[in-house]
């Protein structure tokens, strides 16, 4: 019996081993199989990440390619004001003489880009023909585009907001109805699309309407507003904004500001009083002025930024409107004879509509349909 117990026993011991030993075979291999699923797994999730990456360069791509065509679409009724005219003017002028500037000039006149700067671009492109040696009209529409590049290349178009104090402040005036507010929320959208902190002022406290508009366009993006009551000081509103944006580390402020230009000294005045509230506040700011001009409003619109220009110390414009005008040649207009860098066009409604100005793309974009017509 003893001896049986004593087997048992042992028995019991052995069996004991062999489940801890097949416990422990059952632990590695599950340890392993999750090691190899974990290692399947990432090297899952990093394919997933390249094709990613992959998709996003594809996309960008896509995107840069889809944008000239938007740009070019928006163009549209200036380029058939001024692009497809220039290309019939080739067309049936098949010589490089004194007829075919003079009506290239008047092409150039009647679309808005100004007697002084259609003149000077008619002349660059004669001196460049001749110096090329080039007497074919056919040959002349790449000079045309550089020429006219060249008129609008010569500004930086970049908004100065990478600033050493914080935050930049970008003072948004202009005309009611120019398409103050929806610029400034486009502005608000592309900043924070590049991850920077936007804060925005209603400095335009005359309307309560406007200051609305902007709660509205605000909540869209997503960016905080500042505001105050109808009727207050914009000045107030300015300083609270500029206090708020530093305890906030906003990277970017936003000022939105009154824009009847009926009563032109009213205007002015309040405005120079808000820059100096800025300035006070931020020795370095206002880092950028910009100027919101409506493009359908045409040589109008030449003649309100010399106003805002004068009174304003404006550093650059959005032509808004682009996309519903065939007066887009002012474009060469503002920049000439207002020595005013474009900076933003709006090109359509929609928050990316708002694009960066390339004079290159600009002149491809207006001259090519041309081309296409051929
Ligand atoms: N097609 C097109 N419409 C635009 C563009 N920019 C603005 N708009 C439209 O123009 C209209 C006026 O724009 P607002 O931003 O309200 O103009 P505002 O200057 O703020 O005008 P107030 O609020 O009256 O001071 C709106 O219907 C905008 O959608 C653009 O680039 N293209």
């Amino acid at each position: 019996m003893a001896f049986f117990d004593r087997f048992k026993g042992k028995k019991r011991e052995e069996n004991e081993e062999k489940r801890k030993e097949a416990n422990i075979k059952a632990e590695e291999d599950r340890a392993e199989k999750t090691a190899n699923d974990e290692a399947k797994e990432r090297e899952e999730a990093l394919l997933r990440k390249d094709q990613g990456k992959e998709g996003e360069e594809e996309r960008k791509e896509n995107k840069r390619a889809g944008f000239f065509e938007r740009f070019k679409q928006s163009l549209s009724k200036t380029r058939a004001n001024i692009g497809d005219k220039i290309v019939n003017l080739v067309k049936t002028n098949k010589k490089l003489d004194d007829d075919f500037y003079e009506e290239l000039e008047e092409i150039l006149i009647q679309a808005d880009v100004g007697v002084e700067t259609s003149l000077e671009l008619v002349e660059n492109i004669r001196k460049s023909a001749r110096k090329n040696k080039i007497t074919d009209s056919e040959k002349v529409m790449d000079l045309i585009k550089e020429e006219t590049a060249r008129i609008l290349g010569v500004y930086d178009t970049s908004l100065r907001v990478e600033t050493d104090e914080k935050p930049a402040v970008i003072l948004v005036v202009g005309v009611n109805g120019a398409g103050k507010t929806t610029s400034i929320a486009k502005l608000a959208y592309r900043f924070k699309q590049e991850n920077k902190k936007v804060l925005l002022a209603a400095g335009d406290t005359f309307r309560a309407a406007a200051i609305d508009q902007l709660q509205i366009w605000a909540d869209r993006v997503g960016v905080e507003l500042i505001k105050h009551q109808e009727g207050a000081d914009p000045g107030a509103v300015v300083f609270d904004a500029i206090n708020a944006a530093k305890a906030r580390k906003a990277d970017i402020l936003i000022i939105d500001t009154a824009g009847r230009l009926q009563n032109k000294t009213n205007l002015m005045k309040e405005i120079s009083k808000v820059r100096n509230i800025i300035e006070r506040e931020i020795p370095s700011a206002p880092h950028e002025v910009l100027l919101v001009i409506d493009a359908t409003t045409g040589q109008n619109a030449v003649s309100q930024a010399k106003i805002f220009k004068e009174a304003t110390g404006v550093t650059g414009i959005i032509l808004t409107k682009l996309d519903g005008t065939a007066k887009g040649g002012i474009v060469l207009s503002i920049a000439k004879e207002l020595n005013i860098p474009v900076k933003l066009v709006g090109i359509g409604e929609g928050m990316e509509d708002l694009r960066t100005f390339d004079p290159v793309l600009f002149a491809e974009a207006l001259l090519e349909a041309g081309e296409e017509n051929e």
